[in-house]
């Protein structure tokens, strides 16, 4: 497989284009408030940039070339997707950016903690260690982790407004001497080699234009004898590329979340040994047979809510909730309240929910293959 190409970094255009996008916004209480409060013309800019990749590309007419143009621009692809979505994610989800499995009766954010804190244990992170998040998105992973180890944990992010709210969500919960949060392209990182003990990365190196790329970056910084834990977004096996409502699928996901080109399970097991891993466990845990499946929220079934305290997230989720929000934004769109694109937004996210939870009934797609892996000690 040829290497896939590098996006050249230009974090001085980056930190522009964010201070002229979110303004102050980051300082902003909740997701909902901040979406009000970006630059217009600048918002325009990022839906363009993001959008110009997906409008008017069936999946039926999908060609290997539309998929390289996205690869090639997999770092900008990415950055502007979570210029868009972040308030929503967080105003829909909380701060922690990921799925999780549900025990009967529990409730969603302690589920959510549970995924963290059993990856952390799986990976063995100690307190004292120093540790890497690729991919942290508002940081909630990596202080929920801090806490449960007592690891010192660096964030690894390309998007500048998200390393601004992790920065100031840390510092909040006193946690600003554990953790720090750097900006940068996880392809091609610059941390020196050899220098975590740890290193993780939750639903988050799916936005790789190749994952033997990002993996191999993840091998060199890991000291050697470190463990590697990642839960990777992949396409199950049953994942036939010439089926037409597959590949639909696929790319709804793909579109929805930001993701350049989404693999198989078995390119991923691939990838991580290509890397030069050993790969000591992985696992589909999606897999587990859980009384309620990963997607239950995103689907909206208050049937298999774990608390009645859950009621308003599961709420926010469903078509009605997610409905309701679309529709008040069409209107504050409109009347020049929010910024254009915010729409175009959430239409965008709520087809790559509904593709995420019909990939997940049929067995097409995981958003939690577990891969746990060492760097070699020689
Ligand atoms: C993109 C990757 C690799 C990981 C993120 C996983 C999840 C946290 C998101 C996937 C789909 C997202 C949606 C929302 C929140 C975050 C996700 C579940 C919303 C519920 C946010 C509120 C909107 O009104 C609807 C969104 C649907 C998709």
């Amino acid at each position: 497989m040829a290497p896939a190409m590098l996006e050249t970094e230009d974090h001085t255009r980056d930190a522009a284009f964010n201070k002229a996008m979110h303004k102050d916004s980051s300082k902003a209480h909740g997701g909902f408030s901040a979406m009000l409060k970006k630059d217009k013309a600048a918002q325009k800019a990022a839906v363009d940039e993001y959008f110009k990749h997906w409008d008017n590309k069936a999946a039926k007419d999908e060609s290997p070339e539309t998929r390289e143009a996205r690869k090639a621009e997999y770092a900008t692809l990415t950055r502007h997707y979570y210029n868009l979505g972040t308030d929503l994610y967080e105003y829909g989800w909380g701060q922690s950016f990921h799925f999780c499995r549900f025990a009967y009766g529990e409730p969603f954010y302690q589920a959510i903690a549970r995924h963290e804190h059993y990856l952390a244990a799986k990976i063995g992170i100690k307190d004292g260690d120093n540790v890497l998040d690729v991919g942290c998105g508002v940081g909630g992973p990596a202080r929920e982790i801090a806490k449960f180890t007592g690891a010192n944990i660096t964030g690894l992010n390309n998007n500048d407004y998200q390393i601004e709210r992790a920065t100031r969500y840390a510092k909040k919960e006193g946690l600003a001497d554990q953790l720090k949060f750097v900006k940068g392209d996880f392809m091609q990182m610059s941390f020196p080699a050899n220098s975590f003990d740890a290193v993780y990365a939750i639903e988050a190196t799916v936005h790789a234009p190749s994952l033997e790329g990002v993996y191999s970056q993840i091998f060199r910084v890991l000291k050697p004898g470190g463990v590697f834990g990642v839960y990777e977004w992949l396409m199950t096996d049953n994942y036939d590329n010439n089926n037409p409502h597959h590949r639909e699928i696929r790319l709804g996901i793909e579109q929805g979340n930001g993701i350049s080109n989404m693999v198989k399970i078995s390119e991923g097991i691939a990838a991580i040994k290509a890397a030069g891993f050993e790969l000591e466990l992985h696992e589909d845990l999606a897999k587990r047979p859980d009384s309620t499946p990963w997607y239950y929220p995103l689907a909206g079934d208050f049937k298999m809510m774990g608390s009645i305290w859950d009621f308003p997230t599961i709420a926010r989720m469903t078509w009605w909730g997610r409905g309701l929000v679309h529709r008040f934004v069409y209107v504050l769109e409109k009347v020049g309240v929010a910024p254009q694109g915010t729409q175009k937004t959430a239409d965008s996210l709520a087809l790559g929910a509904d593709c995420l939870v019909d990939g997940g009934k049929e067995d097409l797609f995981t958003p939690m293959y577990l891969m746990v892996a060492r760097k070699p000690k020689a």
